[in-house]
């Protein structure tokens, strides 16, 4: 039996996982780009479990199938996968452990003996087609996309003798784990994309702080409330804390009302970063922490004058001072 692809760790399908192996749900099938960025981080002994999609593979760790899920969370080109932010915002509380960066190149496949003469339709992920819309119009104009729930779910249903498209865009590795032959490798409308994956745990284990961390948070603005963006972006500035992703998401069932999904540079733990959160706690609805984390680039986060821990502390017993002072 396989048990690998070149550096990816195929599922175990015999035997009982064991309690005290690590698990990892992901979105699958095996040869996703979410399954490279599991191998970059999960133990050899670890269990693999595939899901299908994103918030299939989150509710496997909310469950307790497994400890761990891997889901995509943002592309360099594409931005927010939706479906994971989302299911983070609203669903049963998750946390970040870590991020995981992969960067992404397309094939162009399909089963051996088909050539792009007889493309018409493309299976593929929606953040995949998105990345290669300018190549296909250029090079294949008028090929329809049907999306799937993963990019190596349209290489499997084309190695199953699906016939609902002719060829699927999925990584390298996709298109040999499931016999298909390349049409066209290294697709892409920018080269260089990347792609970040978060790994997810249940509410409780925080990573520890290494100074190169980020933050994430989850918080709802309050309606009909003049500048309520800004003020909400002022904790932010005045602690010099730096935002290095801020999106915002329709809330669903509230017209006119959003809900932002915010990564800042810094940890939980320090005093900057909570000063930061409990201002946004008290202007915000809503707040969800999500989760500090190292930075899968290690840089390590500037720290303006004045917002140190050793500054906040200083500027705490000078307060507490006036109380013991005559
Ligand atoms: O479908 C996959 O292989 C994924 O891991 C999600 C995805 C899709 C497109 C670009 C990057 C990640």
């Amino acid at each position: 039996m396989r048990t690998s692809v070149g550096r990816l760790r195929l599922p175990k399908t015999k035997g009982k996982p064991m309690t005290d192996t690590p698990s990892y749900a992901f979105l699958g099938p095996v040869g996703t780009f979410c399954h490279q960025a599991l191998s970059q981080v999960a133990p050899p002994e670890a269990t693999i479990v595939p899901c299908a999609g994103e918030r299939a593979a989150m509710d496997a760790t909310r469950s307790g199938r497994t400890r761990y899920t891997v889901v995509p969370i943002e592309n360099s080109v594409e931005g927010g996968v939706t479906a994971t932010l989302d299911s983070l915002a609203w669903g049963k509380r998750l946390q970040i452990v870590r991020e995981i960066v992969v960067p992404v190149s397309f094939t162009l496949a399909a089963r051996p003996g088909v050539t792009l003469d007889d493309v018409e339709r493309i299976g593929t992920h929606s953040h995949a087609w998105a990345q290669c819309r300018n190549w296909m119009t250029d090079t294949l104009p008028g090929a329809q996309h049907t999306p799937t729930t993963s990019t190596a779910e349209a290489a499997r249903l084309l190695a199953e003798g699906y016939d609902g498209f002719q060829a699927c865009l999925s990584s390298a590795i996709a298109t040999s784990l499931y016999g298909l032959t390349t049409l066209r490798a290294d697709v892409a409308d920018n080269p260089g994309a990347i792609t970040r994956f978060v790994m997810l745990s249940l509410p409780g284990h925080l990573p520890e702080p290494t100074g190169a961390d980020k933050t994430t948070i989850q918080v709802r603005l309050p309606r009909n409330h003049a500048g309520a963006l800004h003020q909400l972006l002022e904790q932010f500035r005045t602690r010099g804390v730096d935002l290095t992703r801020i999106e915002s998401r329709p809330v669903a069932g509230q017209p006119g009302a959003y809900g932002f999904s915010i990564d800042l540079a810094g940890h939980v733990c320090e005093e900057r970063v909570q000063a930061a959160l409990v201002g946004v706690y008290r202007t915000c609805d809503d707040v969800r922490f999500l989760g500090s984390y190292p930075r899968a680039d290690g840089r390590a986060n500037a720290i303006e004058p004045g917002t140190s821990d050793e500054d906040f502390r200083a500027a705490r017993a000078w307060v507490d001072a006036l109380f013991t002072q005559g």
